[in-house]
């Protein structure tokens, strides 16, 4: 069995909803310190902690939401700044600037287990900072609007149905890498 060790409850369930019983996972939920650096060295660092507690395979992830105006940040320390400054503050903080666009970047570690090698797959998923729009229910997908759309209205993640979101998702695109990689 692969654990996924994760503490926030729609990332497990959009990965089981991609994922359609290919892999099987079950969820441990074990707040894993998150180290500062680049989004690589945040990635590894949690899936080695966490394996040493789940002793067996174990995947981790690591969401980043990097503004370009900004060079990249709040990138992974997205989670504190929406904490902070909430969804308008986000768009407050690209008051000055005219790019609002923005990569959220899904990045999975995945290890055998303890002291074994740590591999690291990514997805990225391009748009722009918009207003909120949609319901509030994961993170800051209500002021994520993806470059790529299924029609001319323009939707945020939020006002998507969860299976639209998921065609098209960093955390998809990551995931059909892990795919790729764990069932090679
Ligand atoms: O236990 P872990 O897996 O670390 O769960 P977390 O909620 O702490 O997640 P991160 O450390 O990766 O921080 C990412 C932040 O971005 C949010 N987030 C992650 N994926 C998202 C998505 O697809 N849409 C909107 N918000 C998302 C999430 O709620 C966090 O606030
Ligand atoms: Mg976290």
């Amino acid at each position: 069995m692969l654990t996924f060790v994760t503490g926030n409850k729609n990332k497990f369930k959009e990965v089981s909803k991609i994922l359609e019983g290919k892999i099987e996972i079950e969820n441990q939920d074990i707040d894993a310190p998150e180290v500062q650096g680049s989004i690589e060295d945040v990635a590894r660092a949690k899936c080695e902690y966490a394996a040493r507690i789940v002793n067996g395979p174990t995947i981790t992830e690591d969401t980043a939401l990097c503004f370009n105006a900004l060079n990249g940040l709040p990138g992974v320390y997205i989670k504190w700044f929406v904490k902070g400054i909430g969804l308008d503050g986000l768009n407050k903080l690209l008051v000055a600037f005219e790019d609002k666009s923005a990569d959220a970047i899904c990045t999975f570690a995945y290890t055998e287990g303890p002291n074994k090698p740590v591999h690291i797959l990514q997805g990225v998923c391009s748009g722009k900072i918009v207003n909120p729009r949609g319901p509030p229910t994961f993170g800051w997908d209500s002021v994520f609007e993806p470059d790529e759309q299924q029609s001319d209205q323009p939707k945020t993640f939020a006002e998507m149905d969860p299976s639209e979101k998921n065609q098209i998702s960093h955390r998809a695109k990551a995931l059909k890498k892990l795919q790729d990689f764990l069932l090679k």
